[in-house]
């Protein structure tokens, strides 16, 4: 069996790689990074290493690494004779991933069986956005190309920090791991992820998870980096960033229940296990990494804005949020772009069209007096102008 996974970087190599090699697939990295795939190329195997309580070091070894700009049709004929295609790249390249996988459809023998096709980013129906911009590249040929493969959304859990130059190939994850996928779409023949679990309907799950696990981890990101402090662990330490965390935490979970019908008990030991990952400090992750991209994060169906639109629809608490989100807008990386642009247009747009813009909201939703309320503050703070 054949597994191509787009995408060999923290979770690439750290989650989807180790669990798709326990599965018994060959793997086949696709990057766009030469050096990495080199230095993937030169490894016979390598290790992935637990650490925190209950952590082991895991082997990987049968993969290689393609570049899929030097060698894109090297890329397309593994496509076309894999099983399994996987990414993690984030949600803002699956279009560039697109062309590659319909290339390799185009190539696939009409009679294999179809392709299984799993995005594995932190995005609510991430997979579907990816068949969406395949079906689009291929217009009307999508029609015979579209029974070629099967496309399921997952839902991906195992925190993966950027890892130290010199670490070559191997990484550095937490034990915890937890990958939920949609079984519908395999009609029966799921692919072999040991560890991973089938289910049903895949929403209450990616919204439990985005929800909370990455509300909790951007909200402790933008705390702690507002409070000058670099690692998640050091700034989850602080009881007073800690209070606020569980304050928006207790919201979401307040809305799982009302939207989902989540055990607001089974909610409360999930925030828990969630926050002692947090604190973990044999993991050396950083707020940099975890406040990344922080207009992806501040955008109208992600973790701050998808959870507090839909509370403030439904009469909820969102102080809590609100104050996140308060927080998210003070967040400066001079090596983020997306932070340089929030802190530049926050100084130089309106409240109204800085908010309407940024976070997707219209004016007339119950969130966005409460949002425009928090730029307005942020303005003033920096001393610019807000109509
Ligand atoms: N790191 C985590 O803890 C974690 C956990 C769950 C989900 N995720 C999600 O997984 C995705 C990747 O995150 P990451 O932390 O591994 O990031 P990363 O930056 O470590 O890895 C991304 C990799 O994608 C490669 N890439 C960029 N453009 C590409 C392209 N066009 N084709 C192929 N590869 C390309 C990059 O070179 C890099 O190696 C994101 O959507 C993230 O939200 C991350
Ligand atoms: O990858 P992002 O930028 O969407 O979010 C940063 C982290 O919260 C994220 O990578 C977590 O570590 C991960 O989602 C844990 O499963």
């Amino acid at each position: 069996m054949k597994a191509v996974h787009f995408g060999a970087g923290n979770i690439g190599r750290g989650f989807v790689g180790l669990l798709l090699h326990e599965g018994g697939y060959d793997l086949v990295f696709s990057d766009v990074a030469p050096t990495l795939v080199e230095t993937i190329n030169a490894a016979s195997e390598y290790t992935v290493h637990e650490v925190g309580p209950g952590g082991s070091d895991k082997t990987v070894t049968g993969f290689r690494a393609l570049d899929s700009r030097a060698d894109p049709d090297a890329v397309a004929d593994e496509v076309a004779a894999a099983d399994v295609v996987t990414t993690a790249v984030g949600p803002n390249i699956l279009p560039f991933v697109a062309p590659h996988i319909l290339e390799g459809l185009a190539r696939r023998d009409a009679d294999a069986k179809p392709l299984q096709v799993m995005a594995c980013e932190n995005a609510i129906g991430a997979t579907d956005t990816l068949r969406a911009e395949i079906e689009k590249l291929a217009g009307d040929s999508w029609g015979d190309l579209s029974t070629r493969a099967v496309f399921a959304n997952t839902a991906v859990d195992r925190i993966v920090p950027a890892q130290p130059a010199g670490a070559g190939v191997d990484v550095t994850v937490e034990p915890f791991f937890e990958w939920a996928i949609e079984q519908g779409p395999f009609g029966g023949d799921l692919p072999n992820i040991p560890g991973a679990h089938f289910v049903d309907d895949l929403g209450p799950y990616i919204e439990r998870k985005l929800f909370t696990v990455n509300t909790g981890h951007a909200a402790t990101a933008y705390f702690g980096a507002a409070a000058g402090i670099t690692r998640i662990s050091d700034a989850l330490a602080d009881p007073g960033i800690r209070e606020k965390v569980e304050q928006a935490l207790g919201e979401t979970s307040a809305l799982l229940t009302a939207v989902h019908g989540l055990d607001a008990a089974e909610l409360a030991d999930y925030r828990a296990t969630i926050l002692d990952r947090f604190a973990n400090e044999a993991l050396p992750d950083t707020v940099q990494r975890v406040g990344r991209q922080p207009l992806r994060k501040l955008s109208r169906h992600e973790r701050f804005i998808g959870p507090a639109a839909a509370a403030a629809e439904r009469g909820l608490a969102v102080d809590g949020l609100a104050t996140a989100i308060a927080s998210a807008l003070r967040f400066e990386d001079a090596a983020d772009p997306q932070a340089v642009e929030l802190q530049e247009r926050i100084r130089t747009e309106d409240a109204a069209a800085f908010t309407a813009s940024v976070t997707g909201l219209e004016a007339s939703h119950p969130l966005f007096a409460r949002v425009q309320e928090e730029v307005g503050h942020r303005q003033t703070e920096l001393g610019v102008y807000s109509a």
